[in-house]
C-alpha cells in the first residue's frame, strides 16, 4: 500500500518512522511519502493561507497550492482514495480502518488554520474518489495528528505489518465489542489475583469467559456499539 500525506508540518509524520509502521516501510510492506505543502507555492513567504470571506477569526489555506500538489499526485492515475481529516467529517471507525485497508493507495491531505478552502475538496471531487473523515468530535489544531492515528489503524492491517495476524482478531472494536480485560505474571500482584478461569487450562472455559466479559465491558462502557 502507498500512503501520501500532505501536510505544512513534515516533521510530525516522523514518528511514521519508527515501530512497526517504520519497519513496514522500511520492508515494503507500506509506501509512505510526505509532501510539504510549501512546496507548492512560488512567493517568497511560502504562502498557503489567507483571509476567510465572509470574515471571522482565524486564516483558510490557499486552494492555489492544494490543486498544484493534488494534480501532481493524482497524475499516476491508479485510483487512490483522497481523504481529508475534519472534525466536519465522518466517524473514522474500525470498520473505516478495514475497509481503507484495501486500498492500494491513500492520499491525506492535512488541514490547518481554520481548514482548507472547500473548492479543493469539491475539485478533488471530481477527479478523485474523496472521503472526509473524523477521529472525533474534539478540536485539533491540524490533521496531522488525526492522520497518524488514521495511519496506524490502516497500517497495521496490512498483510504482514503484524507479525502474528492472530492478534488483530481479539481487539476492541473488532466484531463490534470491547475487548475482554487481559492479565500475564505474577497471578497475585499487590493483593489481586489473576481471574482464576484464566489460570484452569479450561480453553472453552476461558473463551466464554472472554467473551461474558467482552459483553459485559461493551454494556458499561459502549452500550451504544451493542446490536
Ligand atoms: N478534530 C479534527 C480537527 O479539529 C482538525 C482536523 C482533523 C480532525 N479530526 O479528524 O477529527
Amino acid at each position: 500500500m502507498r500512503i501520501d500525506v500532505v501536510t505544512i508540518f513534515p516533521e510530525v509524520l516522523g514518528v511514521l518512522d519508527v515501530s512497526l509502521l517504520g519497519r513496514a516501510r522500511a520492508t515494503g510492506l507500506l509506501d509512505v511519502r510526505v509532501h510539504d505543502l510549501r512546496d507548492a507555492t512560488h512567493d517568497r513567504h511560502r504562502t498557503v493561507d489567507d483571509t476567510p470571506y465572509g470574515g471571522g477569526a482565524g486564516m483558510v489555506m490557499r486552494p492555489e497550492p492544494w490543486g498544484e500538489v493534488l494534480d501532481g499526485l493524482l497524475a499516476d492515475g491508479d485510483d487512490p482514495l483522497v481523504v481529508f481529516p475534519t472534525p466536519a467529517g465522518t466517524p473514522f471507525t474500525q470498520p473505516t480502518a478495514v475497509r481503507w485497508a484495501g486500498e492500494r493507495r491513500l492520499i491525506f491531505c492535512c488541514g490547518r488554520y481554520e481548514g482548507i478552502d472547500q473548492r479543493v475538496v469539491e475539485h478533488t471531487a471530481a477527479r478523485a474518489r474523496v472521503e472526509e473523515a473524523s477521529l472525533g468530535d474534539f478540536v485539533l489544531n491540524g490533521g496531522e495528528v488525526a492522520v497518524l492515528a488514521m495511519v496506524e489503524a490502516v497500517g497495521r492491517l496490512v498483510p504482514g505489518v503484524i507479525g502474528n495476524p492472530a492478534s488483530l482478531t481479539e481487539e476492541s472494536h473488532e466484531g463490534g465489542l470491547l475487548e475482554y480485560p487481559s492479565y500475564t505474571k505474577p497471578a497475585l500482584w499487590r493483593g489481586l489475583e489473576v481471574p482464576a478461569v484464566l489460570r484452569s487450562g479450561d480453553h472453552g472455559a476461558v473463551a466464554r469467559w472472554r467473551r461474558e466479559q467482552s459483553e459485559a465491558r461493551t454494556r458499561r462502557v459502549r452500550p451504544d456499539l451493542l446490536p
